[in-house]
């Protein structure tokens, strides 16, 4: 804990399956502090305490209003949609608020407003908070690199049957990796899906396959296929709870900066 006391995190899509998970973690931190909680305008839970289904009371209330939900708040955490996010986001522009953004499924030009609003504010955003995710995406790029020619790319991701956006902005950042590494752009390369008489592979393409199912936390794994071999490198997280941590993490790394936009290499030291 820092002189200041605990950092004060509020928690975006306090009911969401990640939202919840965070909002354990806070409250299990002994450096953080849960200071606000928000979802949407509708949901049942709004003015109920947000830690009743964990059986406790936090004195926080879950809230639609963002200036309220936000008013104690030095770090907001946010997993919920891109729209919901980019509204998060102009309310913390406006109140000096801190971002960790895990929401996935941006446009670009959604990117670019979050890149802009970092001048002002600092934001960590990362498609996937777990280490082993960041650490397997350093595995990739040396891979990649040593495979360059003679082996076909593919990217397999399989996530809960919940699940909106596809491919999973992990399987994505994955890709974005690998085509960097060899040398392609994924705008120009990617193949997402393939149905019907498609010819034989392009070798200069990166493939993507998406599976959704059950309870499947978030499996990803890269192929690489050759001739007479095949290398796969793969990821399976069993909980959220890697993902909440990491998001801890990040809020701690934000605390001491003004604004910037930082993503998980540098919340990990692996720049
Ligand atoms: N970066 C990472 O490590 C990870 C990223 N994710 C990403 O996080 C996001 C959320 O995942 P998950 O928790 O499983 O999803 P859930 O659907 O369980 O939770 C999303 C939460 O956000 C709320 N919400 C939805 N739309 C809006 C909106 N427009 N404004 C405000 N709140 C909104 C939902 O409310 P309601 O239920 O009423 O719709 C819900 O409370 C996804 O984009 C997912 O890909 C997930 C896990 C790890
Ligand atoms: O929606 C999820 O659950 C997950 N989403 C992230 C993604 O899209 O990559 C991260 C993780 O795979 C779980």
């Amino acid at each position: 804990m820092s002189a200041a006391g605990p950092l004060r995190i509020a928690i975006a899509g306090a009911c969401g399956r990640m939202g919840r998970m965070l909002i354990e973690a806070v409250q299990a931190a002994d450096d953080c502090v849960l200071a606000g909680a928000l979802d949407r305008k509708g949901s049942p839970a709004l003015g109920s305490d947000a830690t009743a289904w964990l059986g406790q009371a936090s004195g926080v209330k879950i809230t639609a209003d963002l200036a309220e939900g936000l008013a104690k708040a030095q770090v907001l955490i946010d997993f919920t949609r891109p729209d919901g996010t980019l509204a998060h986001l102009a309310e913390c522009e406006r109140l000096g608020v801190k971002m960790v953004i895990g929401t996935t499924g941006f446009e670009p030009e959604q990117k670019a407003r979050i890149g802009a609003a970092a001048q002002r504010i600092a934001i960590m955003m990362a498609p996937n908070m777990s280490v082993g995710v960041n650490v397997v995406m350093q595995l990739l790029a040396q891979a990649a690199k040593a495979l360059n020619q003679g082996y076909d790319i593919e990217i397999i991701e399989a996530h809960h049957r919940h699940k909106v956006d596809a491919p999973s902005g992990t399987a994505l950042a994955m890709g974005e990796v690998v085509a960097k590494a060899v040398g392609r752009d994924l705008k120009e390369c990617a193949v997402y899906g393939r149905e019907g008489v498609t010819g034989a592979r392009d070798p200069s393409t990166i493939g993507f396959a998406t599976v959704r199912g059950g309870d499947i936390v978030g499996d990803h794994t890269v192929l690489f296929a050759g001739i007479g071999e095949r290398i796969e490198i793969t990821h399976k997280s069993s909980s959220r709870v890697t993902y909440a941590q990491g998001s801890l993490r990040a809020a701690r790394f934000l605390a001491g900066k003004a604004s910037g936009l930082f993503d998980m290499n540098d919340v990990l030291g692996l720049s």
